[in-house]
């Protein structure tokens, strides 16, 4: 790294980068693969446009995302490096993930699930980035496999910190996505805090091993009817202890298994060779 970049002072520009093709679209606009001049770096770069994010009045939603990630420092947490601005436009420089959205290898495996083995990876990783959260005040609030990217190395990234929070707020998630992930307590307008992450470890958890949430129905009327009755169907060919694992977190609002007792679970135990320990940790 150039001796230029180490101080935080430096201020980063348009000019330091070259844009290269497009990766896609996010939210509130499109991201690039681009490269860092001095270093040849590659990173992805995420472009938003202000008048895009003054007519969705999302600035303060954008800036605690950018204040929350940047702090975030984690291996399986997407970096955010630095972000500057021009008169029309935002641009956000993250750490690229070369093998993209999970939600898509998902999708192309074969019967659109993952193996037991791929599954407690990953779930393993989620479960330590979320309790790294957890211990600096954050809850994420939208696990999902769009929000999780893939490495080279086959190593999963929590990304889009859009609706995390610092504290704990019971204001009413807007309905912007999914409902499959929703929990119990926040269909009955309750208050909640970190342990709604568990709450959505355990339905992703299923999706990995299924192929599709626990809950999915096909309106929304059924989907809250089976969320607050945690009416979950386990299909044969899932193991025993991944249906414990996942009904240990499928409970009510304070019967949820914590972080670690996930990554110390029978099932995380038999499906990874070594739960790989961060020799640097
Ligand atoms: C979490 C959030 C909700 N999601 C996002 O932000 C999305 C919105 C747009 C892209 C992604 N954002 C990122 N994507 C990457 N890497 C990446 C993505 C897609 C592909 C890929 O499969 N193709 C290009 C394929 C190539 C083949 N063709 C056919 C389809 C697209 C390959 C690598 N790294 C960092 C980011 C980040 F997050 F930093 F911006």
């Amino acid at each position: 790294k150039h001796e230029a970049y180490n101080n935080e002072s430096y201020n980063w520009s348009k000019d330091d980068f070259e844009l290269g093709t497009a990766l896609g679209k996010g939210k509130f606009g499109r991201v690039y693969i681009a490269r860092e001049k001095k270093t040849q770096y590659l990173v992805a770069m995420k472009i938003l446009f202000k008048s895009e994010l003054t007519k969705g009045r999302v600035e303060k939603q954008l800036l605690r995302e950018l204040e929350i990630q940047s702090r975030l420092k984690h291996p399986n947490i997407l970096r955010l490096f630095t972000w500057f601005h021009d008169d029309r436009k935002i641009y956000i420089a993250l750490e690229l993930a070369s093998e993209g959205e999970l939600y898509r290898h998902l999708k192309n495996s074969p019967h659109g699930r993952f193996d037991e083995h791929r599954s407690a990876k990953y779930i393993y990783q989620v479960a330590d980035a979320l309790h790294y959260c957890h211990q600096n005040d954050v809850i994420h609030r939208d696990l999902k496999p769009e929000n999780i990217l893939l490495t080279s190395d086959d190593n999963v990234k929590l990304a889009d910190f859009g609706w995390s929070a610092h504290t704990i707020s019971n204001k009413r998630k807007t309905m912007c996505g999914t409902l499959d992930y929703l929990p119990p307590e926040m269909i009955e307008g309750k208050s909640y805090d970190g342990s709604i992450d568990m709450w959505c470890l355990g339905v992703l958890t299923y999706e990995f091993l299924v192929g599709c949430p626990p809950f999915e129905s096909e309106n929304s009327e059924k989907t809250y009817e089976k969320i607050r009755r945690i009416d979950v169907r386990y299909p044969k060919f899932m193991s025993q202890s991944a249906r414990d694992l996942i009904s240990r977190l499928l409970k009510r609002q304070g019967a949820r298994i914590s972080m670690p007792e996930v990554m110390r679970h029978q099932w995380i135990k038999e499906n990874m060779k070594k739960p790989q320990r961060d020799p640097f940790r």
